[in-house]
């Protein structure tokens, strides 16, 4: 892959637990190249070692062996500090399930991180950046609405503002739409293919081919190594399903 293009990589990545008897090694020499304004599916079986990947890359945990570069920086030798600051102004997250404080309102929930990620650019951008995000993600009403008011699909895509208000370069979503029912589930990945349009580099673990579908390329793991990888091309709606049954036909071969 041309150097230019890429935005993430990983060489020889490795995870071992030490904190079992014996050790659980869990990635096994991953080589992964993720391209700008990729996005890029993590498949595999439970335990095969997506969620570990995505910590590992994205610097919540540290690998055992092997280094991570985002944008021709290497990762893996910074400190905690560095670390942190990479990952509040380059890197957005969002989890299974959404966590946000009681105490604020839907904006200010998102508003914390963006005040935090550019200071110098002062609360009247960054409440003009969030209030921009709710707009465009459907959930501009929902600004002074208490977190336990709104749906979870909603709260999800108040996470993917929260997520983007930082202006990261990768978003990393560990089961985005675990939680969710198939319709919270759509307009959630709705949200995600719109991200992906506006040229964000995406890495999103799922177990569901249905959501995996929305990715350029679904790579999968078996027992920590990357053993297969699928480019399916840009997502349009009217190519779901036959995407679907693509990927399926893929994963059965693989034993998923
Ligand atoms: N902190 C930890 N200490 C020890 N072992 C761990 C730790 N975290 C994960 N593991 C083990 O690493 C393996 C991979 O876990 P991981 O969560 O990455 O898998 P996964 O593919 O995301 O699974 P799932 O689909 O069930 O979420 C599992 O065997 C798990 O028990």
């Amino acid at each position: 892959m041309d150097e230019a293009t890429v935005s993430l990589e990983s060489r020889e990545l490795s995870k071992t637990y030490f904190s079992s008897e014996p050790p659980t090694e869990v990635l096994r020499g991953i080589d992964l190249s993720v391209r700008a304004g990729e996005f890029l599916v993590v498949m595999g079986a439970s335990g095969s070692g997506k969620s570990t990947l995505l910590y590992s890359i994205s610097g919540m945990d540290r690998p055992t062996g092997g280094n991570v570069t985002l944008e021709g920086r290497e990762l893996t030798s910074l400190g905690d500090a560095e670390m942190s600051t990479v990952r509040l102004t380059r890197m957005g997250f969002v989890f299974q399930q959404p966590h946000f404080l009681s105490n604020l309102d839907v904006r200010d929930n998102i508003l914390l991180p963006a005040l935090r990620a550019a200071p110098k650019k002062g609360r009247e951008a960054a409440v003009s950046r969030v209030d921009a995000l709710m707009e465009r993600f459907g959930i501009a009403h929902l600004k002074k609405h208490g977190i336990t008011q709104v749906s979870g699909g909603q709260l999800q895509r108040a996470s993917i503002c929260r997520a983007l208000a930082g202006e990261p370069s990768v978003l990393f979503a560990d089961e985005p739409t675990g939680a969710l029912n198939s319709s919270m589930s759509t307009e959630v990945m709705d949200a995600f293919t719109d991200v992906h349009r506006g040229g964000t580099t995406i890495v999103m673990v799922t177990h569901d081919p249905g959501v995996a579908v929305r990715g350029d390329r679904v790579i999968y793991l078996r027992d920590g190594v990357l053993v297969d990888a699928r480019e399916i091309g840009a997502w349009e709606p009217g190519t779901a399903q036959r995407r679907e049954d693509d990927l399926l036909a893929w994963l059965r071969d693989l034993g998923f």
